[in-house]
């Protein structure tokens, strides 16, 4: 199975809840479009440094930290969708988009254009601030609009309990997963978050 992991905007935890999937459905894992540095793949190595991954390589690794339209400006590449050739694998892959689902390939392209591509189900990834209901709902009205399928929503923050009701009651989409704001982000705590989604992911 592929599992296309986007989210609600940029920085929400995307590439934490990567490393923990890819812990609990001993998957690989690929980038297609990497912007900037650190690659995410690079921290999921770190996260995960003894696992038996094979981490695909990204079709587009732009040195700009920003907008992949815009850092592929920059570096006077085009994104171009017809490019992503999906890697084959036996295993479970867990695919990472970059920031949110509106986010700009190129004058044309969305991220979100990528699910289709890649042959997967998508696993959303909301964070619990002020203003992330209006946030996350925008971003489900696209899925559903689009008849993208969905595994699931990963609420990633502080607990909020109104909050994370009312998004699953309008959405009607399965909470997978709680991820609280953790001191440490290391082996232990992406295992222990492994854990608790595994029965999940079935
Ligand atoms: N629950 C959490 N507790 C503590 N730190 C967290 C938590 N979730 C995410 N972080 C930290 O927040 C930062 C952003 O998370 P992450 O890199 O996973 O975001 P992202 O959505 O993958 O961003 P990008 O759009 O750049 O790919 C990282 O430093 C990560 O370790
Ligand atoms: C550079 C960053 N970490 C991500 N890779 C890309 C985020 C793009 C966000 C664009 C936007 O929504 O304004
Ligand atoms: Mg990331």
């Amino acid at each position: 199975m592929n599992y296309f992991v986007t989210a609600i905007g940029t920085d929400s935890g995307k590439t934490v809840v990567s490393a923990i999937l890819i812990e609990a459905l001993k998957a690989d894992y690929w980038k297609p479009v990497q912007a900037g540095y650190p690659t995410d793949s690079t921290v999921i190595k770190e996260l995960l440094p003894n696992a038996n991954i094979t981490f695909h390589r990204e079709r587009y690794l732009l040195n700009t930290p920003a907008s992949p339209h815009a850092a592929a400006k920059i570096d006077h590449v085009e994104i171009n969708l017809n490019d992503f050739k999906v890697p084959e694998t036996k295993r479970n892959l867990v695919i990472e988009g970059a920031g949110g689902l509106m986010v700009p390939l190129n004058d044309k392209d969305m991220v979100h254009d990528l699910i289709p591509v890649c042959k997967a189900e998508v696993i959303l990834v909301a964070n619990l601030y002020l203003g992330s209901i209006n946030h996350t709902l925008l971003s489900i009205n696209l899925l559903k609009q689009k008849g993208y399928k969905v595994k699931g929503i990963i609420f990633n923050g502080e607990e909020n309990i109104e909050s994370e009701r009312i998004i699953l009651e309008q959405s009607g989409y399965l909470c997978l997963l709680r991820i609280r704001p953790e001191a440490q982000v290391d082996h232990n705590m992406i295992r222990t978050y492994a854990d608790k989604i595994a029965g999940k992911l079935i």
